[in-house]
């Protein structure tokens, strides 16, 4: 988690990591640092970026001489990597130009600063979402090109995680993609059942489990995963690891997958720790 400790305004940024960018030789060089830079969104689109870099917060601190980190790290690897192999993206974050600004974040932290942000300061989770899914379309949109990825199929869950990626997928329309929602379990709350609204209007078509086809890479490009954030517990229910494993199996052969703010079904400080979560090509957070 990007954050901020008294320097709120400088901490309102979005992240997002590829297999690109986790390809780049360690240690990092300035150059590659500034790859990773660059990659933030732009000024306007900053936001508070909520729990990313908090997935390998509790990584051991690395040696530039250890031999794990003298050769490129693929994003793959990263997920079934131990701790230490997993702190490279906490590694690549940090030595952006303004690290002095940046610092990680607990669950029990992070969960401290929404309440400051939602208490004192007065956010809303309407504007927290908004901003949150508006980060991941654009950073979608910086990444895959909707000339290139244009049919986005967001698989949205029951909780915020899933209100962020039905926020991503109307803006990801206005940007230029055709999206597609699966949204199995809905929530009854106003929040959501108006943001199902606004996409009906934009006429975004809802598909059922049932409706999905058989192969997803023949009907989609990016795959949004957006179903669980970091208030996932326990296990899949038989009916998301259904979906877990469509989009997990199918992901050899999807052009992209998209994870916002915690691959689903990792464990928000440990990482994937059952080995059962998405694999995501990039993660925004
Ligand atoms: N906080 C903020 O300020 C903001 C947070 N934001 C975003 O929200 C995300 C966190 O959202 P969240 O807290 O709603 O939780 P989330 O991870 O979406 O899932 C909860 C739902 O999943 C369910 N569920 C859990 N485990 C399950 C299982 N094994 N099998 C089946 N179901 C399971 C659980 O059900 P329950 O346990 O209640 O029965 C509940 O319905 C965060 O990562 C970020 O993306 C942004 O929108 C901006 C503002």
């Amino acid at each position: 988690m990007m954050a901020l400790r008294g320097k709120t305004r400088a901490a309102m940024r979005c992240f997002f990591l590829t297999q690109q960018q986790l390809r780049l030789p360690l240690p990092l060089t300035p150059s590659s640092a500034a790859d990773i830079s660059s990659i933030s969104a732009p000024s306007s689109h900053r936001f508070f970026s909520f729990t990313c870099s908090s997935l390998f917060r509790h990584s051991p601190l690395f040696a530039p001489s250890n031999q794990a980190f003298s050769r490129p790290i693929s994003f793959r690897e990263l997920h079934s990597s131990p701790p230490s192999i997993r702190s490279f993206a906490a590694r690549g974050l940090q030595t952006m130009p303004n690290s002095d600004s940046v610092t990680y974040l607990t669950q029990r932290e992070a969960a401290e600063v929404d309440e400051i942000l939602m208490g004192p300061l007065g956010f809303s989770v309407d504007q927290l979402m908004e901003l949150a899914g508006l980060s991941v379309a654009t950073a979608i949109a910086e990444v895959y090109k909707p000339s290139e990825y244009n049919r986005v199929l967001a698989i949205c869950g029951p909780g915020n995680n899933g209100g962020d990626g039905l926020v991503a997928a109307r803006h990801l329309f206005h940007f230029g993609y055709k999206p597609f929602i699966c949204y199995p379990k809905r929530t009854p709350k106003p929040l959501y059942s108006g943001l199902v609204t606004q996409l009906e209007s934009l006429s975004v078509p809802f598909l059922s489990v049932e409706d999905l086809p058989a192969d997803l890479s023949k009907e989609f490009d990016i795959v949004v995963d957006a179903m669980f954030g970091f208030s996932f517990h326990g296990n899949y229910s038989i009916y998301c690891s259904l979906l877990i494993s469509i989009v997990v199996i199918l992901r050899k052969r999807t052009p992209a997958v998209v994870s916002v703010d915690i691959p689903s079904g990792w464990h928000v400080e440990e990482g994937d720790v059952n080995g059962g979560g998405m694999k995501p090509d990039m993660l925004v957070g």
